[in-house]
């Protein structure tokens, strides 16, 4: 039995990150579907592995975390020899990759999260119409980072150097989400975005994802 155990649903970005991640390093693990639409996150067994109540959760043997990227850099450091590199031991082009890494979090995730939200999520959990005013300014802001992507992927092939790292992974989910709302203008009027964006989507790392988001739903 795998000793990595991930607590979640399939259709959450964050816990499909750290999927694509354990893809990635081809490692065995056992997924534990949490009832989101009964708040099974919001209740204990849950709560001792997130105090937060969001999902995923996170196990490998006596270790517990929670936050997917600190999942995802525990993988790809703890497992280093496994799958594809994630990370460098060069300080240099580690500290490059962090730097993307947080550009993600704090520059990308917050109007991409805002954009899913008003176009997939408000529908489908039944609340409410999608907000004209609020697509507009996460757009705006979109597309601002977007425009620092397009010139940065001008000097490199991805985002933090000529190779694949944990700092284009995180993008995955939420990119994949928006590619089917009418925010996908944003990636496809930046030819290097556009580039990227196809080359990342099509890794057998994210197919594996998808499958089994289509075999549990
Ligand atoms: N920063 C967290 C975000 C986790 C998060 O927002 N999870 C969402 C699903 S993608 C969730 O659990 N939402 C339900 C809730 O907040 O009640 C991470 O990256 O793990």
């Amino acid at each position: 039995m795998a000793s990595i155990k991930v607590h979640g649903s399939p259709i959450s970005t964050a816990t499909a990150r750290v999927l694509a991640c354990l893809y990635e390093k081809d490692l065995e693990y056992q997924f534990v579907l949490l009832d989101m639409k009964n708040n099974e996150h919001k209740k204990e067994p849950f709560l001792s592995i997130n105090p937060f109540g969001q999902v995923p959760g996170f196990q490998d043997g006596d270790l517990t975390i929670f936050e997917s990227r600190a999942i995802t850099q525990y993988l790809a450091s703890a497992y280093a020899s496994k799958g594809n590199q994630l990370l460098s031991d060069d300080p240099k082009k580690a500290a490059i990759i962090s730097t993307w890494i947080e550009v993600e979090g704090h520059h990308y995730d917050p109007p991409g999260v805002a954009l899913s939200y008003e176009y997939l999520v408000k529908p489908l959990f039944g609340l409410g119409e999608t907000d004209p005013a609020a697509v507009a300014e996460n757009e705006a802001k979109l597309g601002k980072v977007l425009d620092i992507y397009e010139n940065q992927l001008g000097k490199s092939k991805f985002l933090a150097g000529d190779t694949f790292s944990l700092a284009d992974l995180h993008h995955i989910p939420n990119v994949h989400y928006l590619l089917a709302t009418p925010s996908k203008k944003l990636f496809e009027s930046r030819p290097r975005v556009n580039a990227w964006v196809a080359e990342i989507t099509a890794r057998p790392s994210w197919g594996k994802v998808l499958a089994l988001r289509n075999q549990k739903l």
